[in-house]
């Protein structure tokens, strides 16, 4: 795919701080991008200096195809959602969605005629079809979403940034909201480059997932690579679904302080040694009971748990103090019933495992 957005070695810094640190990418057009990274990686700052409102002490922005480097913000052709939604609250749904085109410095568009069929179009196109004259204070929080990102799109960018987009919404209708995201940017056809720091909101609406980690790309990648191959422990520990263990390799073992964990599973080159295993790999036994060939295990107090109704979340911890978590679905599994502060084994196929030294 053509790629809309080049960014090559971008650095920013605020004071001691590098909020970019020689960071590179390269995005697909027509494509849904998430962005995901903890708080303060840079998420922000990046989408700022994409739009042009923050400079670069070092490095190149191309979008399609041609430097940004003294190209103004509202020249780029860049469309930016806040998190907030930033509308007038004074002005009607339609007001607010033309507004984006009447007053915008490049090009303003003057026509009645055309305003109104620019802004219908939008309207019918987010679906917020019957409350063209409603006030924005008189809606629901997905309907301000569709306004503010309807205003964008009325402009016509060729990208959209969207700063944590569902971020001020309850978590049903955030769920709700990702689909319609996705659905109105195919009917588009640009590319939305998506922040957020939700993993689950990341994996689940990204044709391409990047994950941002201390100012730098981390790892790129479908949402099953991402999830499934974590490039780094650092990625892994991000994704909130692995446990992990600090160690080193030792002949056929890696050797933790929490125990000693036959190698096997995928094996990636890293800088920092780590053993990790997902949350929802884990089967819970009795102590003493023998293990397969082809199993690791690590024994641990079980401390709580979390229902959830289709799973429970048991946590655990190690002698050394490493805490772990075991998912169990309950489709799949029974209830784990256990002893407060009791010692069980957990229990994984080693070739689950994702050793990174
Ligand atoms: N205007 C500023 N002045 C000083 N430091 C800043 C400024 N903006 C950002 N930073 C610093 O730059 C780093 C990246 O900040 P940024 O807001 O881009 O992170 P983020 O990933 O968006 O975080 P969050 O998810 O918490 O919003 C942080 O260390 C932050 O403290």
């Amino acid at each position: 795919m053509t790629p809309v957005l080049e960014l090559n070695n971008l650095v920013k810094t605020f004071g001691a701080s590098r909020a970019l640190d020689g960071l590179s990418l390269s995005l697909p057009d027509n494509s849904y991008i998430s962005l995901l990274g903890p708080s303060g990686s840079g998420k922000t700052t990046l989408l700022r200096v994409i739009a042009g409102f923050e400079r670069c002490e070092a490095g190149s922005i191309r979008f399609g195809g041609r430097s940004m480097q003294d190209v103004a913000p509202h020249r780029r052709g860049i469309g930016f959602v806040f998190q907030n939604f930033a509308l007038f609250p004074h002005l009607s749904v339609r007001d607010n969605i033309a507004f984006g085109l009447t007053n915008r410095e490049l090009a303003p568009v003057t026509n009645a005629g055309e305003i109104a069929d620019r802004v219908q179009a939008m309207i019918a196109l987010v679906g917020l079809t019957g409350l063209e004259d409603r006030a924005v204070t008189q809606i629901s929080g997905g309907q301000k979403q569709r306004v503010a990102l309807a205003r964008t799109l009325v402009t016509e960018p060729k990208m959209v940034l969207l700063d944590e987009p569902l971020g001020a919404l309850d978590a049903n209708l955030r769920a709700r909201m990702r689909n319609e995201l996705r659905e109105i940017r195919e009917r588009c056809g640009v590319a939305f480059l998506h922040v957020t720091g939700s993993e689950t909101e990341a994996l689940a609406m990204g044709d391409v997932v990047l994950v941002l980690d201390r100012g730098r790309i981390a790892q790129t990648g479908n949402s099953d690579s991402i999830y499934n191959r974590p490039a780094s422990s650092d990625v892994a520990r991000f994704l909130n679904c692995y446990n992990l263990f600090s160690g080193r390799i030792d002949g056929e073992s890696f050797v933790a302080p929490a125990g000693r964990l036959p190698l096997g599973g995928l094996r990636q080159t890293a800088a920092t040694p780590a053993y990790a295993i997902r949350h929802d790999r884990i089967a819970i036994r009795p102590t003493g009971t023998g293990l397969g060939g082809d199993e690791a295990a690590i024994e641990a107090q079980f401390l709580a748990e979390e229902y959830t109704g289709s799973a429970v979340y048991s946590f655990f911890t190690t002698e050394d103090g490493t805490l772990l978590e075991v998912e169990t679905h309950l489709s799949k599994d029974t209830r784990p019933v256990l002893e407060p502060q009791g010692r069980y084994a957990l229990v994984w196929n080693k070739e689950h495992a994702l050793v990174y030294a």
